[in-house]
């Protein structure tokens, strides 16, 4: 098991923030979690990380039990690529030791690279069409591209579990449209980590995320197999409103 959450509660001043989740994620499977604006997404991904701890139940993640194994050693093999990531690097820094400091999640390589990890660095670089940024500065790059270095980062250190979350955000449709083809190659390889893609946005619901968790108002509105829950009416049902055709056009587009 990757994520298991047993009843899991969260509640700030009063509020229940989080309510009675459970969740399982197994190993091979990729998950996108759905849910709008204030839904409890981050709430989620933070406990998941270790950052807050659940008011009542029980969380494990990759089969350690939170309090009773060193989160510092956890978190080195959970990957969490965020935009807000990008204002914590450096960006002078050239993209291939931006790269590279994903080995020590670290914001900037602050000693000598082994010449193992170096190669390593370039070969994803290569893998997933970044070589062409060698020695350019990350901030030279385009808000996509930076992304896509901050997935490639991410694999530097080996994840068993990775979060993208809402990596398209402020992407244009080209932009985002590379951003989803990176993740659905990554996705597809045998050895890829769990991954798990956070999302408000129904479109990029790729196919390799066979499993999705609704959550709606800190709850789990359902969780299953795509191809149940992406469904105008299922959607209808989960958003309180009709589906704009359009948005659930493009979200058969790649579930058809
Ligand atoms: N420390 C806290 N104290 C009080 N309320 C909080 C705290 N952290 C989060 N919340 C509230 O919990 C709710 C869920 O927040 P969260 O950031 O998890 O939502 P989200 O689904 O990630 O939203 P978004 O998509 O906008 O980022 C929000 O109403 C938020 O104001």
């Amino acid at each position: 098991m990757v994520i298991e959450l047993k009843n899991v509660h969260w509640k700030r001043q009063n509020k229940s923030i989080l309510k009675n989740i459970n969740w399982a994620v197994e190993e091979g499977e990729h998950w996108v979690l759905l849910g709008l604006n204030g839904s409890g997404k981050t709430t989620l991904l933070k406990m998941i990380n270790g950052y807050i701890w659940p008011t009542t139940g029980e969380i494990r993640v990759l089969g350690k039990q939170f309090g009773k194994y060193p989160l510092g050693e956890l978190r080195k093999i959970i990957g969490w690529v965020s935009t807000a990531m990008q204002e914590k690097l450096h960006g002078e820094e050239y993209t291939e030791n931006i790269v590279l400091s994903g080995k020590f999640a670290s914001p900037k390589l602050y000693h000598d690279p082994e010449q193992e990890d170096i190669d390593r660095a370039l070969s994803l670089m290569e893998e997933y069409g970044l070589s062409g940024f060698i020695h350019r500065p990350y901030a030279s790059l385009s808000q996509g591209e930076k992304q896509k270095v901050l997935i490639v980062r991410a694999l530097m250190a080996s994840p068993k579990l990775l979060i993208l979350d809402e990596p398209c955000t402020g992407l244009d449709v080209f932009a985002r449209e590379q951003l989803l083809e990176t993740v659905e190659q990554l996705g597809k390889q045998k050895d890829a980590p769990t991954l798990i893609y956070v999302t408000h946005h129904i479109e990029e619901i790729l196919p390799v995320f066979s499993k999705t968790l609704m959550l709606r108002q800190g709850e789990v509105f359902k969780t299953g197999r795509t191809e149940e829950l992406v469904t105008e009416s299922q959607l209808s049902d989960f958003f309180e409103a009709p589906l704009p055709k359009r948005a659930f056009y493009l979200s058969q587009c790649n579930h058809p």
